[in-house]
């Protein structure tokens, strides 16, 4: 039976290493070089053919014929090759292809990505019929230069265009090769001639004194010999004496006479700096900038107008104290308190739009914990529900208890747009989320956080929640800046936003909606969110920035070059509503990506926000939960579920109707969630997609299914050192956990992390299973030595 088993296992295994059809490094580096040296060959055989073609004309029908000679460096093979690319096919411009194929060859050896060969292959081939067409006039000197192809398509040409319209279509080729390909344009042109001008002229004057001088020079050389020539008879020592020039004129400084004794502090020292180096690269870059300004993402949409205020809606007035209520309070918490023979020194109320906050100091020598075992007593007392004791309140000294208005007011999502924390706030993804205990806005940064995380019972505020931080992120940023991808398994809350699909929307480039209702189209999402993240880590790279920001300033300011694939980079802001219903239809496979992307995605602009009604540790696994340290929680109904979602209690004791706590890792805050209704949110998205629009929503890059479903690949040289090892520890202890990796090879997490995920591409352990541990798929080492041998 065991036996049984462990042949599944590895049959298991070898398939998931069948399934790998991309080469490996060392397939790349033999592909590589045997296309860079057959290019090469290919130049070597054409220059060869250049030299010799008519020679070995007559050779090419006798190449069987070993005792036939060709002149050709590459014999009959460079003479046959040779003629069917340049004299039959394109002539000269066969070069194109050699270098084309030598490229080609060299991105693989060097293990280059290839996303930019296809683009070169497609120009190349273009470039080379042009000129395979341009040498055609010449078919009559020289037949070679433009081959047959070149001949034929010309002469094709002329017959219907006639030799001048055969010219103005080649003019016209070439000019719009200069544009798209080279994107260069008369205004390029004319900048750079202005520059030269500039630097001609600026050369010609540095120029002019120099023959100045040598005017003097002159002029003086022949003074000098007109006052030397009437007394010839003098000595030469004579004629030396004279012929010091006058004191004046000399351009050297006469030495002062030395004194006899030198005070150091009468020497004068002349300081001179020595000047930065300009970089070459920054000379360029600032040129640019100079001819044509900062790089300015939102020119697209110049005209683009942001939200107005008056779209949102004013809820009621402010708050308002209701004197008798505070009163009413207070005694019954000093009653309570003295019951249990807890004496108050002081009390204070703080009036908050939903809960009151009453802070007291209790007299010396009174646990505190006394007090925090009474929130019921409090609660009965007050006969209040959603009663909140912080005991004590971090950095205050004081007991907090926190108490419900019996009239709570609405705080409008109006209110905390227009207030100054959020106009003024230099953040790059500002949301405001609410107000607090004291009535001030609250204003978080999306992109410090990096991610976040909310969850709260039906109806308790979630969706209410999401609609504020979009709406936040709508009326602080440009459409160039951000992008959101919408997942929304309820079909129904985030569907307005459909109508800044072009605008603000990022999507799949064959989805033909951008908000995703389905579940299986997730999985996709997802993972073409995770090859936008390896990309922009490249770019990144490329670019030797650390994070997004970096990198757009350094783009803006024309550092980098779009040749290159550099880009300006939006912000990509993932939203799931509802994320336990993924988990419950897809499960491990938008477990996988989600972590990766909450790991690693912080540096590059992606953030994500998920919520869900059910905070169960099965939805909400640990790997999810330690990269998500911002947590939004409304009300939930457990106090388990309270602890999963915040590490403590307190979201079970909320009001609801948008009443939350939030933290970002450290202490709880609770705040009264901004409100803004369906209608508000039509009305902001109905203003913004009615302006001009790009023309399609931002497209991830294209994925395709795995079909091995886990979407680990990984390549064998480059696993790590302590792959091996490893590999060993699984097995001797049968479990597949990265904290066991950790814990034995005293590796950091993410380490391990990546060691699993190698051994997971091995087929030494099977795919994640959220917080269980993987299986072992090898029994033990001699199956693990045969495994890893027979890769
Ligand atoms: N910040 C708020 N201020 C005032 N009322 C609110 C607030 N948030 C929510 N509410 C009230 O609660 C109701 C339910 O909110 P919402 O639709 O956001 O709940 P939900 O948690 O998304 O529920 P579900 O998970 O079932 O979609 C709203 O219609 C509104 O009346």
């Amino acid at each position: 039976m065991a036996k049984k088993k462990t042949r599944t296992k590895k049959s298991t295994a070898k398939k998931t290493k069948k399934i790998s059809l991309r080469p490996n490094r060392q397939q790349k580096v033999v592909l590589g070089s045997f296309f860079m040296l057959f290019g090469l060959a290919l130049m070597v055989a054409f220059v060869s053919f250049l030299l010799n073609w008519e020679a070995d004309q007559s050779t090419l029908t006798q190449f069987g014929d070993r005792e036939i000679e060709t002149k050709n460096w590459l014999s009959k093979f460079g003479a046959a090759i040779s003629d069917f690319f340049m004299y039959k096919g394109f002539g000269f411009a066969a070069f194109i292809l050699a270098i084309l194929i030598s490229y080609s060859g060299f991105n693989l050896f060097i293990g280059r990505k290839s996303t930019k060969l296809l683009n070169s292959w497609f120009w190349g081939i273009l470039v080379m019929i042009w000129l395979a067409i341009f040498f055609g006039f010449f078919a009559e000197t020289n037949s070679l230069m433009g081959g047959r192809i070149g001949f034929e398509m010309n002469d094709f040409l002329q017959d219907y265009l006639g030799f001048i319209g055969t010219v103005f279509l080649m003019v016209f080729l070439f000019i719009a090769y200069l544009s798209l390909r080279l994107k260069l344009t008369p205004e390029m042109i004319g900048g750079f001639l202005r520059t030269k001008k500039e630097n001609l002229d600026k050369e010609f004057q540095r120029e002019k004194p120099t023959f100045k001088e040598t005017e003097e020079e002159t002029d003086w050389r022949e003074k000098m010999t007109a006052s030397t020539k009437p007394e010839p008879e003098k000595t030469s020592e004579e004629i030396k004496l004279e012929t010091k020039p006058p004191k004046e004129e000399s351009p050297a400084p006469t030495p002062k006479p030395k004194p006899e004794k030198q005070d150091p502090e009468d020497v004068q020292m002349e300081v001179e700096t020595a000047k930065e180096e300009e970089l070459e690269e920054n000379k360029i870059s600032n040129k640019i900038v100079k001819d044509f300004g900062e790089f300015d993402p939102t020119l697209e949409l110049s005209n683009y107008k942001f939200p107005t205020l008056e779209l949102l809606q004013e809820y009621g007035g402010g708050i308002t104290v209701d004197q008798e209520e505070l009163e009413g309070h207070k005694n019954r918490i000093v009653e309570t308190l003295k019951n249990y023979k807890i004496e108050i020194a002081q009390i204070k109320a703080t009036v908050g739009p939903t809960v009151t906050l009453y802070e007291i100091v209790p007299e010396a020598g009174i646990r505190i914990s006394k007090i925090k075992n009474l929130e019921d007593d409090i609660a009965l007392s007050l006969s209040a529900l959603g009663i909140r004791i912080i005991a004590p309140i971090p950095g205050k000294g004081t007991i907090g208890i926190e108490v419900p208005n019996k009239n709570s007011t609405i705080v409008s999502m109006r209110s905390v747009i227009a207030s100054p924390k959020f106009q003024n706030a230099e953040m790059e993804l500002p949301m405001a989320l609410g107000k607090t205990i004291s009535n001030e806005t609250f204003v978080v940064d999306l992109a410090k956080m990096p991610h976040m995380l909310m969850a709260g019972a039906t109806g308790q505020g979630k969706s209410v929640g999401l609609n504020a931080i979009l709406t936040s992120l709508l009326y602080s940023k440009h459409p160039a800046e951000v992008k959101f991808v919408l997942v929304d398994p309820k079909k129904v809350e985030l569907t307005l936003f459909n109508k800044i699909e072009r605008h603000f929307l990022a999507k799949l480039p064959n989805n033909e909606e951008a908000i995703i209702t389905d579940n299986t189209k997730v999985i996709n999402t997802l993972n073409s969110m995770c090859i936008e993240m390896d990309e922009r880590y490249e770019l990144l790279k490329d670019a030797l920035c650390r994070n997004i920001k970096e990198y757009n300033i350094k783009f803006k300011a024309r550092k980098l070059n779009p040749e290159n694939g550099h880009k300006f980079l939006p912000y990509i802001v993932l939203v799931v509503d509802e994320f336990a219903d993924l988990i419950m239809t897809a499960g491990k496979e938008v477990e996988t990506p989600i972590a990766r992307l909450a790991q690693l995605a912080r540096a590059i602009g992606i953030h994500l926000i998920i919520a869900t009604q059910r905070p169960s540790v099965n939805v909400i696994t640990g790997i999810i939960k330690a990269n998500f340290p911002a947590r939004i929680a409304f009300r939930v109904t457990s106090k388990i579920d309270s602890r999963t979602i915040l590490d403590g209690q307190g979201a079970d004791q909320l009001i609801g109707r948008g009443d939350m706590l939030f933290t970002q890792g450290n202490e709880i805050k609770r705040l009264q969630c901004a409100f803004v209704d369906t209608p508000e949110v039509d009305k902001i998205t109905e203003f913004i997609g009615s302006q001009k629009a790009y023309p399609d929503a931002h497209l991830l890059p294209e994925y395709e299914g795995e079909e091995s479903g886990t979407g680990v690949d990984i390549d064998k040289s480059e696993r790590d050192k302590l792959f091996r090892e490893a590999a060993e520890v699984i097995v001797t202890a049968q479990q597949g956990s990265a904290s066991l990796l950790q814990r034995k090879l005293k590796l950091g997490y993410n380490r391990a992390g990546r060691i699993i995920d190698q051994l997971e591409a091995a087929g030494i352990v099977g795919p994640f299973e959220g917080s269980k541990a993987r299986q072992v798929l090898v029994t033990d080492f001699a199956a693990l030595d045969e495994l890893l041998n027979e890769e």
